[in-house]
Formats: C-alpha cells, sequence, structure tokens
C-alpha cells in the first residue's frame, strides 16, 4: 500500500429542507504515486465534490455522509491530507487567488499553512517558479493577479503547490480556462512534474483529449458513482459502459486522426 492515497466508500450530500440529496454516492478510487488517473463524467455527475470533499473543503450545506481517506493504508484526517499530503490545483486561477495579494504573500500563505515558513522561503520560492518556466521570478513575486495572465497565474499555482512536497496532486479541470497554446503547455508541464517527482496524480476534466494525452488510468463517474475504472487504452479501445462510450465517441467524432 506504500505510495497510494485511497478515498474509500466516499458519500457526501447538499442539505434540501428536511431531506439529504446524495451528490456522490460511494466513491472508492486509489491514486497511486507516479500514475496520472483521470477522474471523468458529464457536467455534474460529481467529480469536484469528490475532489474537494476527499479534502475536507465543501461548499456550505454540503458535506461528507460516509467513507474515509487512507494514506499509505492508514486513515489520515483533511486537516493533515491538505497541503502535507495532497496539494491542489484549481480550474480558475483567477478566483482562487486573492486580488489584493502579491504573489509573494501568496507563496508565504501557502508556506505558513503547512508549516514550512522560515527565512528561505524567498529562495524556496524561485526555484518553484523556475520549475514551472516562470522566468524572472523577482519580479513575478511583486505581482497582484490583476497584473498576470491567465497562463501565468496557472503556473503560478503549479508552482505553489509544488512548495508543500506534498507528495499526491489534485488538479480540477487546470486548463479549462485557458487557450489552446497555453493548455497545451500547463498539460505537458503537469505530466513532466508528475513523472519527475514522482507524484500521484488525480486530473478531474470532462476533455477526453487531456485524458488521452496524460492519464494512465481512467475513473469514469455517473449521477455520483464510478461505473468504470480501466487504463487509458482499455477505456478508449474497449470502453464497457454506455456512457463511457459516449465521452469516446464524442471526442472521437471531434478528433478522429487520435483514435
Ligand atoms: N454548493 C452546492 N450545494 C448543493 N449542491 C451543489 C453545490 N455545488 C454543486 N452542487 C451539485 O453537486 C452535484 C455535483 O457537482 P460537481 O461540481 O461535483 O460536478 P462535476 O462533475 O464536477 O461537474 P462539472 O464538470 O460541471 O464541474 C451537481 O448536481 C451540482 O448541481
Amino acid at each position: 500500500m506504500t505510495g497510494t492515497l485511497t478515498i474509500e466508500n466516499l458519500h457526501i450530500a447538499a442539505r434540501h429542507g428536511d431531506h439529504d440529496h446524495v451528490l456522490v454516492d460511494g466513491i472508492s478510487l486509489t491514486i497511486r504515486r507516479g500514475r496520472i488517473l483521470a477522474l471523468v463524467g458529464s457536467s455534474g455527475c460529481g467529480k469536484s465534490m469528490t475532489c474537494s470533499g476527499a479534502q475536507g473543503v465543501l461548499p456550505p450545506g454540503v458535506r461528507v455522509t460516509g467513507g474515509q481517506v487512507l494514506y499509505d493504508g492508514r486513515p489520515i484526517a483533511p486537516e493533515k491530507l491538505r497541503g502535507h499530503v495532497v496539494a491542489a490545483i484549481l480550474q480558475n486561477p483567477r478566483s482562487a487567488f486573492n486580488p489584493v495579494l502579491t504573489m509573494a504573500n501568496h507563496a508565504k500563505e501557502t508556506l505558513r499553512a503547512v508549516g514550512k515558513l522560515d527565512s528561505g522561503w524567498r529562495s524556496r520560492t524561485l526555484e518553484a517558479f523556475a520549475t514551472v518556466g516562470l522566468e524572472d521570478g523577482e519580479t513575478v513575486l511583486g505581482l497582484h493577479p490583476f497584473e498576470m495572465s491567465g497562463g501565468m497565474l496557472q503556473r503560478t499555482m503549479i508552482a505553489l503547490a509544488l512548495l508543500s512536497d506534498a507528495p499526491f496532486l489534485f488538479a480540477d479541470e487546470p486548463t479549462t480556462d485557458l487557450d489552446l497554446i497555453v493548455q497545451a503547455r500547463i498539460l505537458d508541464l503537469l505530466e513532466e512534474l508528475a513523472r519527475r517527482r514522482n507524484l500521484g496524480v488525480l486530473m478531474i476534466t470532462h476533455d477526453m483529449g487531456v485524458v488521452a494525452r496524460l492519464a494512465d488510468e481512467v475513473a469514469v463517474m455517473e449521477n455520483g458513482r464510478i461505473i468504470e475504472r480501466a487504463t487509458t487504452r482499455d477505456i478508449f479501445d474497449n470502453p464497457q459502459r454506455i456512457a463511457t462510450r459516449e465521452l469516446v465517441e464524442a471526442h472521437m467524432s471531434l478528433y478522429p486522426e487520435v483514435a
């Protein structure tokens, strides 16, 4: 079980009046270091809730009603998981940053949250910026979010995620709001970092192109449940469930040359 993070039988519900509305219905997933697992499924099937619920950061009125997360086979509480074992990259980098703080402040906040803020913060941050291809890191440290492009912000978010040295990375639609060229660069960067740092990655996406490009394995969700799990090759070559086939066929009709 070494080098694994397991989401076990996760249930999430939203309170509506006097009853619970089930959003995630007993999801189990294992993410392995050095591997990229894509979590796919149609909009609203519960991908983001699974990712947020595993980290214990759900919106108001939504809560975990069952299940646990295991790190190397042992249960781990969300506050010990977040930042320490799992770093997260979110969908919209512009809304993920505090608009009034510089990147230096964000870096210090990130390090403080995981108890690693010390006098070496600046050099560690500059090193992380260089790793993600942010040139002139000294200048970046002084920038506010509104002074940066979407691609720069996403690179910075990845750099901040690396600062914690967490062995796992949850990336929730990390390229959705970026143009195609920047998307491709960010995906290449994520793949390279995952391989080089032996990260276990949970990549949430609705884009089968991203899956084909990056993922080792795929879990398909429908209505809050995992309905199929297989290697990426098998998902594309031999999809077992209708929802999986529809995702693959929709992708093939757009990009037949990727078959
Ligand atoms: N704050 C909330 N309160 C109650 N229900 C919510 C809340 N946010 C989302 N939901 C519901 O939870 C379900 C799962 O949403 P989730 O965001 O996990 O879907 P998703 O698969 O990530 O979709 P997408 O690909 O569109 O991001 C949806 O039915 C959604 O309407």
